[in-house]
């Protein structure tokens, strides 16, 4: 999300996209980048990641699909060769670029010309931060942080990048990283990110910079306590159970279901009841208020890509049919928030619980009873911006997750042997309790790395509001910067087999990786002071709902159905969706333990000796440890 920003991705059309199950039917999901199409950013280039299940499609269409990835395949090959040749780069004066650059035509690797000029510019008295300019002719409508990758080996951990007037510096530093987010972060704030997102989140903690930020963070971060946490693991296993009841249903009928909008779903029902205590039952329904919230998503994803902000001229908002629906589907959202708010607040003046650190209604846990009998001053607007950013931010990003999980574990059965045998093992046939959290270790190593290799969101925003030095660049106030998570994930200069789903990467007696323990060169939650405050809300859900599903079902990519490619939108998307076949899972028969008096003590004590051992090491990171 969006800390989760470039925002939202929503299923293009509610009606149109059946509910949970179809056949490969594309699922006109064609998502954009938030960046702006004005700054020329947009889809630099475009990028398949095909997928294949190791079966031949044999169907026209994959015929056409595979020539068109083909063709895909040599844009990308014939871009990655311009870049490479710096035919993006913007002239810098001087002997040494001159020089460089036509060692480089003359074929000399890359790696040695680093060495041999890193040393001259840096005992430049004031270093230039390179430059790359962006193609019109380059420009495309998908993921534009794959090129911002290609670029990243070219012109290394910051560069700045020219579109026309407009200028953004993109960062795949750890350390300048670190320094933008944690060490001075009092000199960046939100930048664009805030503008576009103003209509729906207003002065919401994701947008809000400065003081507004500081007090509602304040507010906002203890409500999700440890207790409150614990409390939402229930809350998750029910949800997922009821999606299990679905899949089982396709299961037995032998239909193929569309993965990524069921997550969405999933998310979205979880978010809704832990956030205001709503059930939109979307898994089941598409009542009016599940078909606003995803139109008023779309409008702003659209907005993050719109040549002229339109909706801005006020007579176009009373003629335009659709910002009438925008209007009038943020109404529909707020009313009924509006509402949630006046019962909660009864609900508070009629119990007797004292407000303490750990305070929780059992009835409702909701953040917003939290909010409310916390007592705090604050605008019923205020309220509403609050759960709408905390709707949307915790909402679209855990089901991104889930989709990249379930599509990285499709591609590697071995791993997905391991999860399940590790899953059988733990939760047996219960539902998983929040002591499980701490035994599904390799559970959560997988979520670790589905996060390292398709975080969300892709990229960080930031804009400078004052002079600044990065690493040994001055930079100017008013700059747009871009962190690219993506880049600092795959960069080969920081990780060993970088674009390998390899979840034993990370020790499992080893810490809960997170952007301190691995010094800014992951980020899955971002870092500093505006770190995301779901990180452990979102571990737990993820790990659940994984463990639940794999627990109960086999996964495949379905024959036949379109290549899995990627998009942007607040999230990494698929294109067409995440479309597989679910089987029930045979399990091996359970052997009976023999019960021998004597022995049982000494296992009770070693059992014991290794689960505190387990709480020790096993705790997932959070932002309020
Ligand atoms: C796997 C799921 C999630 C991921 C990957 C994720 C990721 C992030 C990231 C990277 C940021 C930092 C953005 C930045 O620095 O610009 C962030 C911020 C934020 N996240 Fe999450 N998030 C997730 C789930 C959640 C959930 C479940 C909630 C709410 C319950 C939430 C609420 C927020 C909020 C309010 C912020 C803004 C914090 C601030 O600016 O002070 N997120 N998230």
């Amino acid at each position: 999300m969006a800390g989760h920003f470039p925002l939202l991705r929503a299923p293009t059309s509610l009606s149109t996209r059946p509910l949970h199950i179809y056949s490969f039917k594309p699922t006109t999901t064609s998502f954009s980048s938030y960046i702006p199409r004005q700054s020329g950013l947009r889809g630099l280039s475009s990028v398949a990641f095909a997928c294949s299940n190791g079966r031949e499609p044999d169907s026209v269409d994959v015929g056409v699909k595979s020539v068109e990835r083909l063709q895909e395949e040599k844009r990308r090959a014939e871009l990655s060769a311009r870049i490479a040749s710096w035919e993006f780069t913007v002239e810098q004066s001087g002997f040494p670029f001159v020089v460089m650059k036509s060692l480089s035509k003359l074929g000399v690797p890359s790696a040695i010309l680093e060495f041999l000029f890193g040393w001259v510019d840096a005992h430049e008295e004031c270093a230039k931060i390179p430059e790359a300019k962006g193609s019109v002719s380059a420009i495309r409508s998908e993921a534009f942080f794959i090129p911002l990758y290609e670029l990243y080996l070219r012109y290394g951990g910051i560069f700045r990048l020219n579109f026309g007037p407009k200028s953004f510096l993109i960062v795949s530093d750890p350390s300048i990283s670190k320094h933008i987010l944690r060490d001075n972060s009092k000199a960046y704030s939100k930048g664009i990110l805030a503008e576009i997102l103003e209509f729906v989140m207003g002065t919401g903690l994701i947008p809000a910079d400065g003081e507004i930020w500081r007090v509602r963070r304040r507010a906002i971060v203890p409500a999700l306590h440890k207790k409150y946490v614990a409390a939402m693991i229930n809350l998750f296993g029910q949800a997922t159970d009821r999606l299990c009841k679905k899949l089982d249903a396709a299961a037995s009928d032998g239909e193929d279901v569309e993965m990524e909008s069921l997550f969405s779903r999933l998310t979205l029902d979880i978010i809704g009841k832990a956030v205001f205590n709503y059930d939109f039952d979307s898994l089941t329904n598409d009542t009016g208020i599940v078909e606003a919230v995803y139109t008023v998503l779309r409008e702003a994803e659209d907005r993050s890509v719109a040549p002229i902000p339109i909706w801005d001229i006020p007579i176009w908002k009373d003629i335009s049919p659709r910002q009438r629906k925008v209007a009038a589907s943020l109404k529909l959202i707020n009313d009924t928030l509006d509402d949630l708010i006046a019962i909660c607040k009864r609900m508070v003046d009629e119990e007797e619980l004292q407000f303490h650190e750990e305070y929780m209604n059992e009835q409702d846990p909701s953040i917003l009873h939290f909010l409310l009998a916390s007592g705090d001053d604050f605008s019923s607007k205020q309220l509403r911006d609050d759960l709408m950013t905390m709707l949307i931010a915790g909402h679209e990003t855990s089901a991104a997750v889930l989709t990249w999980t379930f599509y990285l574990l499709s591609k590697e059965p071995s791993v997905m042997s391991k999860l399940q045998e590790e899953v059988d093992s733990v939760l047996g046939d219960q539902f998983p309790t929040i002591e499980d959290m701490k035994k599904l270790k390799y559970t959560t190593r997988v979520i670790n790395e589905s996060l390292r290799l398709y975080p969300q969101p892709p990229v960080l925003i930031r804009r400078s509001l004052e002079d600044d030095v990065l690493g040994k660049y001055p930079i100017r106030r008013g700059e747009d910067i871009f962190i690219s998570v993506w880049n600092l994930h795959r960069s080969p200069k920081l990780w060993d087999d970088a674009s390998k789903f390899k979840p034993e990467r990370w020790p499992l007696d080893g810490p809960n990786p997170n952007e301190t323990n691995q010094n800014f060169r992951y980020l899955p939650f971002g870092g500093g002071p505006r770190k995301c405050v779901g990180d452990l809300f979102a571990s737990y859900e993820t790990v659940v709902a994984l463990a639940m599903l794999v627990r109960q079902f086999n996964f495949q990519l379905a024959v036949g159905a379109p290549p899995v490619e990627m998009t942007t939108g607040a999230t990494i998307h698929t294109t067409d969706g995440l479309n597989m076949t679910v089987t029930k899972r045979i399990k091996p028969p359970i052997v009976p333990v023999l019960e021998m008096p004597t022995l049982k003590m000494d296992s009770s004590v070693s059992l014991l000796k290794e689960d505190t051992l387990l709480c020790q090491e096993g705790e997932v990171s959070s932002t309020h440890s």
